[in-house]
């Protein structure tokens, strides 16, 4: 019988920890949010991470673009915001735009503000594994921490990640390295026939493509864990990229979608605003 990761009920217990941490602080703190305004799911995530952050005593600051920004505007906001002591952390909600260049977005971020890991610094640092030094991209951290609550034991156990985004897959792929995982990270170029091959020998499955309701393969080990990182908009409900229940009949453990990934991402990035504050504060 398959049994559930959880992440709401885990998200809600590292807010409320922040929340307490938030109140002895003696410093306050701020999340400064850019993002496309156009962009309706970027909306919602922003709304919802601005929301959770208020609840444990963080401010938000939220800046809109839209499709006329050019990338030098981007920088330059992010610039002030570097620049600005009273702002803790800088979230850039991706997806910005197609003429926007991401990456020099994300790297202009001062790598102590970067909230979600994904600067060059920090994403150096992460395949340094030195991770007491650096921040790691909010949604893997996530998904460690969800699996580290359920005391996962990682050492030489079969990896298998779908999706090499810089955003997920890729920081997935070393998170789980340094954690002593034999990793295989599959993308839109891996055959089909490879694909089930990882599949049916992997202890862990990490699934995310972006599509709903797309990975449904069989044989897989009956011992193994998936973790869905899919949220899609179908029908106006949000679904993963996971058929939940013909997999959850073949394996041990599995998140949901809702209520898996989504909060852990959400607690993780409100913890690393609260932890980079801290540190700008160190020696007052
Ligand atoms: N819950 C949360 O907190 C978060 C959820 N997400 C969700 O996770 C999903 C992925 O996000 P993100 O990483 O940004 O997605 P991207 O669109 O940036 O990357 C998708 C990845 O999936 C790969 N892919 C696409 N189709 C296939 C296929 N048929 N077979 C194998 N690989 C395939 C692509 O391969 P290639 O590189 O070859 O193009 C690419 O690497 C989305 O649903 C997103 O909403 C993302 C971040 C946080
Ligand atoms: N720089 C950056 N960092 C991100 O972390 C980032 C991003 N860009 N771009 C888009 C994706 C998507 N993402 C989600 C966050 C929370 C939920 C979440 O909490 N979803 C709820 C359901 C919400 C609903 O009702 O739809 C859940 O899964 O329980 C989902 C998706 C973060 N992303």
């Amino acid at each position: 019988m398959v049994q559930i990761l959880d992440g709401k009920k885990l998200s809600k217990k590292i807010l409320e920890k922040i929340a307490e941490n938030v109140k002895e602080a003696a410093f306050s703190i701020k999340l400064a949010s850019i993002y496309n305004e156009k962009n309706p799911g970027s909306k919602m995530y922003v709304g919802m991470k601005v929301r959770r952050a208020a609840s444990v005593g963080i401010d938000s600051e939220e800046f809109k673009i839209d499709d006329t920004w050019n990338t030098d505007q981007v920088l330059r906001l992010i610039d002030k915001l570097n620049h600005d002591d009273s702002v803790s952390g800088i979230l850039v909600q991706s997806p910005l735009g197609q003429h926007i260049d991401e990456s020099a977005v994300f790297n202009a971020i001062s790598p102590i503000k970067d909230v979600d890991g994904l600067a060059a610094y920090n994403q150096g640092l992460l395949f340094e594994n030195a991770e007491e030094k650096h921040v790691v991209s909010a949604t893997p951290a996530g998904v460690m921490a969800l699996l580290k609550a359920y005391d996962y034991s990682f050492t030489g156990k079969n990896a298998l990640v779908i999706g090499r985004s810089v955003l997920f897959g890729r920081p997935m792929s070393i998170l789980l390295t340094n954690a002593d995982m034999t990793v295989t990270l599959a993308h839109s170029k891996t055959p089909t026939d490879q694909l089930q091959q990882f599949a049916q020998t992997a202890d862990l499955i990490v699934v995310a493509v972006g599509k709903a309701n797309w990975f449904q393969l069989d044989h897989l080990k009956a011992t193994a864990t998936v973790i869905d990182v899919g949220a899609n908009k179908l029908d106006g409900q949000t679904v993963g990229d996971v058929v939940f229940q013909k997999t959850a009949a073949q394996v041990s453990w599995i998140t949901p979608v809702p209520g898996g990934v989504g909060p852990m991402t959400i607690a993780t990035l409100i913890q690393h605003t609260y932890e980079l504050a801290k540190f700008q504060h160190r020696g007052e």
